[in-house]
């Protein structure tokens, strides 16, 4: 599996935000995406997910599933949680489940893995910053996407919850997944490094 990109070009409010950027990553890589705040790297990630347009260039996936479009292969995690505050985590991530399209899957495993399963019964409301990070990630494991397009992911992370974080990506990653993680810090995996942005 190969994801590239080929001239993309980026305009938002009708400002070019970045034009010609090229890049590609394989089954098994992850590309950490750098660069300065307000140089695209959010607006890279989404118009990889599909939910923005390119205004040119193109975004191909190769050697993936026929059937399915970039985005339905693709996880999108933003930096902010879409998380219902009044349903409890495991209702969240059971909504998560269905809206993705997942197959049935077992939620306490996946809560386990991420250390919430204490909270399952909570209203998401009630989480810490870390915690919601964490219940995020949970939905990377419940549903088996190959691509995973993560914004600062380790934020508000702890020191154990980025190491978690690591061998999550780890294992996605060994079993032939593929991450591009816009990033201000480490990601705590092995990644090429993808700068957008003047000056870099
Ligand atoms: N909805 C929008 N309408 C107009 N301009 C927007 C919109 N969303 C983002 N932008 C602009 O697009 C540019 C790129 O934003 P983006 O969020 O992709 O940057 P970023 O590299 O992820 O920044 P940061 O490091 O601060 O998270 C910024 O100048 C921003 O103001």
């Amino acid at each position: 599996m190969r994801l590239s990109g080929r001239g993309v070009r980026c305009v938002r409010g009708g400002r070019e935000v970045f034009a010609g950027l090229d890049f590609e990553a394989n089954a098994g890589e992850a590309l950490a995406v750098v660069g300065p705040n307000g140089s695209g790297k959010t607006s890279l990630l989404r118009l990889i997910a599909g939910v923005l347009a390119p205004a040119g260039g193109s975004i191909t996936l190769e050697r993936g599933d026929d059937e399915l479009t970039l985005p339905e292969q693709s996880h999108y995690l933003g930096h902010r949680d879409a998380l219902k505050p009044a349903l409890s985590v495991s209702e969240n991530l059971a909504f998560w489940r269905d809206f993705l399209g997942g197959a049935p899957s077992n939620l306490a495993e996946s809560l386990a893995t991420v250390e919430l399963d204490h909270a399952a019964r909570l209203p998401a409301a009630y989480l810490s910053a870390g915690q919601r990070r964490r219940l995020s990630i949970a939905r990377l494991l419940t549903v088996q996407r190959p691509v995973w397009l993560l914004d600062e992911p380790t934020n508000a992370l702890d020191t154990a919850g980025q190491k978690l974080f690591a061998s999550v990506m780890s294992e996605h990653l060994s079993r032939g997944g593929l991450i591009i993680a816009a990033t201000h810090t480490p990601l705590g995996v092995t990644s090429r490094t993808l700068r957008v942005g003047d000056g870099l």
